[in-house]
């Protein structure tokens, strides 16, 4: 029998609000210190047109690392395949904002949703220009694939980070010698910063990510990138987006996910639905352990699981 999700989305977000091991909010940017953890939100866009949302749905928050999947998009846009010269494609197995790697890879990020690999993004997204065309750009793609122009950026986000990212400002540095950043390293976190401070409710995150559930199409009837691009996002959204709890991540919920240390995550199932949850509490590695549970419960609850057969009716 088909899963009700209002209920569903209701269950869950009641279980949440009464969890008592919630995580820890992320300290090491002070504008995200402040936030309660006591929030969770749960926002659940179908295939066929319909949104499900329970909780803290309405509550902005910021993105962080789940701009890398959008920001990644338009990179693609901009330079195809080639992009793959310059970031690799493996998990890291690594933590986000880890340096080890670069110096045996030659200045090669493992991927695009750590921060070396999202940096790197940033450097093609920069394309020549100052950061504030490249940040509206992102910002332009984004209320586009919500139809919400009321998406912004929270600059006292991007301000805390700017002030106190030097480990990113080292990553930048590293792969400036490498030649594999080439604007200046102040310009492309600039942009990188920014792109970081956008703040979306879980409704909002779910309507950007329908595009990655429709194989590229924009609800609307358009295209937003090939079949093909979606895939691979997708796939590397499996592999990759919660950076060395990756796996984990793969094994609990089976569905393609991008974490960010705002707290949300935005989760694709291919064909069927775009969910975003967020809760503030982070696990060691930095991911919502919140969300992460409750997209356990409904991998399991809807058969979801990307590695599940396909039910019919469903
Ligand atoms: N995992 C994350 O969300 C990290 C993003 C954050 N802006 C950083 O660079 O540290």
């Amino acid at each position: 029998m088909p899963v009700d999700l209002a209920e569903l989305t209701a269950e869950i977000a009641a279980a949440m609000a009464g969890a008592e091991d919630r995580g820890q909010v992320a300290r090491y940017i002070p504008e995200l210190a402040g936030v309660d953890p006591a929030q969770f939100g749960i926002a659940i866009a179908t295939a066929d047109g319909r949104m499900f949302a329970a909780g803290d749905a309405d509550t902005g928050f910021s993105i962080q690392s789940i701009s890398k999947v959008f920001a990644l998009t338009l990179a693609l846009g901009k330079v195809g395949d080639q992009l793959w010269e310059r970031v690799g494609r493996e998990p890291s197995g690594n933590a986000f904002n880890s340096i080890v790697q670069l110096e045996q890879e030659h200045g090669i990020p493992r991927n695009p949703f750590i921060n070396a690999g999202a940096i790197v993004v940033s450097d093609v997204n920069l394309g020549g220009h100052q950061p504030r065309v490249a940040i509206g750009e992102i910002l332009r793609f984004v209320h586009y694939l919500t139809g919400d122009d009321s998406i912004a950026i929270d600059e006292a986000v991007a301000a805390s980070e700017g002030a106190t990212g030097y480990r990113n400002i080292a990553l930048a540095n590293y792969m400036r010698a490498f030649g594999n950043v080439r604007h200046s390293p102040e310009l492309v976190l600039g942009l990188y910063v920014h792109q970081c401070a956008i703040e979306m409710s879980c409704r909002q995150l779910a309507l950007a990510g329908r595009y990655l559930m429709l194989d590229g199409r924009h609800p609307d009837g358009g295209r937003v990138v090939s079949p093909g691009r979606a895939r691979r996002i997708n796939a590397l959204m499996l592999t990759c987006g919660h950076y060395d709890a990756s796996g984990d991540f793969a094994f609990r919920v089976g569905i393609p996910g991008k974490s960010g240390v705002g707290g949300g995550i935005l989760a694709i199932v291919p064909g069927r639905a775009s969910i975003a949850v967020w809760s503030p509490g982070l696990t060691e590695a930095g991911n919502s352990r919140l969300g992460g549970q409750a997209l356990e419960i409904l991998a399991r609850r809807t058969g979801w699981s990307i590695f599940s057969p396909p039910e019919e009716g469903d």
